[in-house]
Parts: C-alpha cells; sequence; structure tokens
C-alpha cells in the first residue's frame, strides 16, 4: 500500500470558483444572511497522467485570500515526490503546517488552514486514485499502523496516542467486510438541511420537507436564532409536517450569547430539537460546556464543530462536555490527516460524529470520512447521520449518490473532489463565462471595474 516513489509533483495550480447562491439564498442562516457557495480549487498536477484535486469552501468574499495562501504554501509541495510524502504522511503534514514564517499567520487555523486543507485534500484524492480506490476505501485497506502513520499527534497526545489509536483499529478488525458490504449496498443515513435555510419562504421551507419526507428522510435541519417569534413559527410548522417521530434539529450559527442560547433554546424546547448547533462562538469551549449543561435536563445536545479550528480545540470540547455532536468539516482543519485524529479522539471520548456537509464538494468529501468511521473504527451508525444540502453537487465529476436518504458508498477512485472542467471554467471568478454573464445584467457588481483587489488564478 504504501507508495512507489519517482513521481514527482510537477505543479500546482488553484483557481477562484464561486456559485451565485445567495440569489436565492440558499445556505442562508442567521449569521451567514448571502452567501455565495466558493471554493479555492487545487489540482496537483504529477509527472505522470493522474492529477489530485481538492477544495476548501468558502461563501464568497475572502475566497481570494484562501487562493493567495495556497499559492503561498505551494512551494513547499512543487517538486516534492508524491511517494515520499504518502510513506511519511505525518512529516510532510507537520512541514506544510509548521514552516517556520508562514506558521506566524496561523498556526494552524483560519485562512492558512483552510488553504492547507485545499492542498492536503488535492493529495488525499492523488493518493487514492493511484492506488485506483475510493479514499474511504484507501483507509479501509490499510494496516492500522500505516493509517495512523498519516496522523500528526504533536498537541493531543494527552487525549489519544499514536498506540491507542492503532488499538482501536485493531479491535474492529472482526466484521470489516460485512460492514463495507453494507455501505456499498444500503449506505450510511443521512439527514438534510435543504428545506431549512433561513432565506427560505414558509411555502418553500413546508414544499421541501414535504419533498425530502417522500425521499425517505426522517431528520430534518432547520437554522433559527435571528427572530424568536418566526423560529416558533417556523419549528410549529415543521413539526406539524414532518411529524414527532422523525428527528427535528436546529442551527444558529453563532449568533447567541451563552446565556441568551439557553434562554432562546428553553423557548424552542417544545418541538423537542435533537441538537442546537453553534449556539455561540466557535471558540468559546466553557461557553458551550454551559449551555450543554443547562440544556441536557431539555433532551438538547449541542452539536459543534464546522468552525472549529483545529484538533486542538476538537480536543478541549471534547475533554470538557462542550459537544455531544462532533461536526467534523473536511476542509475547515487541515485535510484528511487531521480529520482522522478527531474521529479518533471523538471514539475515545465517546461522542458520535455527524460531519458539516453545507457547502460545496463537503457532501463529496465527509461521505469518505464517516464510511471509513463506520467499517473501521466505531461500527455503528447509532446517534450518527451525515448531513445532506443540495447544493452543486450537479458539478462534480463523481458526485454524490443518495438513496432513500443514505449515502451509497461511492466506486470512483479518489476523493469525488474533481470539478467538471466546464463548471470550474464557467464558475471562475470574476472571469468565467457564467460571472461575465452575471455581471452584463447587473445581478453583482463587477469587481474588475470597482477598484477592488481580485487575486487573479494564474
Ligand atoms: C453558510 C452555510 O450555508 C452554513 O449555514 C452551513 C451550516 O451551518 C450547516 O450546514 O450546518
Ligand atoms: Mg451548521
Amino acid at each position: 500500500m504504501y507508495q512507489d516513489r519517482g513521481l514527482k509533483i510537477r505543479t500546482l495550480h488553484v483557481r477562484d470558483i464561486r456559485f451565485p447562491t445567495s440569489l436565492e439564498l440558499h445556505g442562508s442562516d442567521a449569521m451567514h444572511v448571502d452567501c455565495d457557495y466558493s471554493c479555492a480549487y487545487v489540482t496537483v498536477y504529477t509527472e505522470g497522467d493522474v492529477e489530485g484535486h481538492g477544495l476548501t469552501f468558502t461563501i464568497g468574499r475572502g475566497n481570494e485570500i484562501v487562493v493567495a495562501a495556497v499559492k503561498s504554501l505551494s512551494p513547499l509541495v512543487v517538486g516534492q515526490d508524491a511517494g515520499q510524502i504518502f510513506n511519511d504522511f505525518a512529516g510532510f503534514w507537520r512541514k506544510l503546517t509548521n514552516d517556520s514564517q508562514l506558521r506566524w499567520v496561523g498556526p494552524e487555523k483560519g485562512v492558512i488552514h483552510l488553504a492547507t486543507a485545499a492542498i492536503i485534500n488535492a493529495l488525499w484524492d492523488l493518493w487514492a486514485k493511484l492506488q485506483q480506490k475510493p479514499l474511504w476505501k484507501l483507509l479501509v485497506d490499510m494496516e492500522p499502523e500505516q493509517l495512523v502513520s498519516t496522523i500528526d499527534f504533536r498537541y493531543i497526545s494527552d487525549a489519544v496516542t499514536k498506540q491507542e489509536a492503532i488499538a482501536m483499529l485493531k479491535a474492529m478488525q472482526e466484521g470489516k467486510e460485512e460492514r463495507e458490504e453494507r455501505m456499498i449496498r444500503i449506505g450510511y443515513p443521512a439527514y438534510t438541511t435543504q428545506a431549512g435555510w433561513l432565506g427560505y419562504s414558509n411555502e418553500q421551507v413546508k414544499a421541501l420537507c414535504s419533498k425530502y419526507l417522500a425521499k425517505g428522510f426522517t431528520a430534518f435541519k432547520v437554522k433559527v436564532g435571528q427572530n424568536l417569534e418566526d423560529d416558533l413559527c417556523r419549528c410549529a410548522m415543521v413539526r406539524e409536517i414532518i411529524g414527532w417521530d422523525n428527528k427535528l434539529m436546529v442551527d444558529a450559527n453563532q449568533v447567541w450569547d451563552t446565556e441568551q442560547a439557553i434562554e432562546w433554546m428553553k423557548q424552542l424546547a417544545e418541538f423537542k430539537p435533537l441538537w442546537i448547533e453553534e449556539p455561540t462562538f466557535p471558540d468559546d469551549v466553557l461557553g458551550h460546556a454551559t449551555i450543554s449543561k443547562a440544556l441536557k435536563p431539555l433532551g438538547i445536545g449541542v452539536a459543534t464543530g464546522e468552525m472549529c479550528c483545529n484538533r486542538v480545540m476538537f480536543k478541549q470540547f471534547l475533554q470538557a462536555g462542550a459537544m455531544q455532536y462532533c461536526q467534523i468539516d473536511s476542509c475547515r482543519i487541515g485535510g484528511v490527516n487531521e480529520v482522522l485524529s478527531v474521529y479518533f479522539m471523538a471514539k475515545k471520548l465517546g461522542v458520535p460524529v455527524c460531519p458539516h456537509a453545507g457547502g460545496v464538494g463537503l457532501c463529496e468529501m465527509v461521505q469518505h470520512l464517516q464510511i471509513f468511521d463506520y467499517i473501521c473504527l466505531t461500527g455503528t451508525t447509532e446517534g450518527r447521520m451525515i448531513e445532506f444540502a443540495d447544493q452543486q453537487h450537479e458539478h462534480f465529476e463523481n458526485s454524490i449518490h443518495v438513496l432513500h436518504a443514505h449515502y451509497i458508498a461511492p466506486k470512483m477512485p479518489g476523493y469525488s473532489t474533481a470539478l467538471k472542467a466546464e463548471s470550474a471554467e464557467a464558475y471562475e471568478y470574476p472571469n468565467g463565462s457564467k460571472w461575465e454573464e452575471m455581471f452584463a445584467k447587473g445581478l453583482f457588481p463587477d469587481p474588475r471595474k470597482q477598484n477592488v483587489f481580485v487575486c487573479q488564478a494564474n
């Protein structure tokens, strides 16, 4: 499984891709009211004919900053031997995240870490393609020692050690084949957010709840937090459609103070939400712990993670009892290697992982990670679901396959991260053909005419 040496990374290309989702308020929430789902899209070219694609998600303005950060990191990647990277992936990951100067603009957080994720995701896509396996299968087929060797345990060895991680994988070897077969045949349970974006009208929400109920969904997430009266109305309306046997989750996207979150959620408790997601500022570990404690008697858990900036923060949330649902994000932290470390900590501390996937390409990626978790680490889907947002799937070469509200394990080699060439061309910002059309129609201001800094991909 170790990769042969001799495959040099020739060059790395990054593009600023944006989709105009704000026009229809897709993806909107109480904090992010007008997002344009976007990504910094990386292609790693080797001297062979296999390419790796990776991306990191943003919501529009600022995507050019992530693109610039990818460019700053690229000298650490170009010219490297891909096989050597994969043979010591933790070592390479440490080099990328700990460059002695670049780390000052992190470390391991914010824009530079989003950029790291795009590059690391592209390298995993490359590795899986070289092995001609979907990423989940690449992970599943690795020996425990090899899989764990990809993780940098610095700063988390007080929570989980390399040896413990290896032991966890070894303890779950039995039954792997049946679990794999189940993922291919039935798939992994999903919940939908698509019915509950904040900017949707009540009529839209009703129609979408009915649509997803008919498709077999049994869990629905709605956005809350802007106006209590509206939230009470919307939750009542959604409950009326989905009934009380199905699950309802609510997401506030960080709008509240700690006490405000508790009070607001007491008002919404009558609708029996399974969790409140991102009730307050994403770095506030003790605030989340206080909210968790206060809401526990009401049967409401706290979910967070989509803006949890690295494994160290996840460690503290998990150790402090500040998250009852751990929402890893495939782009917020440093790609697959770091996400794996969070899975091991969550397993050890008994917290279920329910990945965040509201964004471009996130559903495509997290399905691989969660399927790995089921087959190799936890062996259960109990209390766990993958988020499903119906956004931009048509632009991916190997998009998701969700059937009866289950993600069917992907078959094609790679990490499902490759955009269709024509989509990448059309939605490249600001010069892509779709953007030219939208500027001409006056739907968006043309940044090239505004004396605004735009970082062009080269
Ligand atoms: C801005 C994004 O759409 C965000 O609302 C996604 C999110 O919070 C989720 O999917 O959960
Ligand atoms: Mg969320």
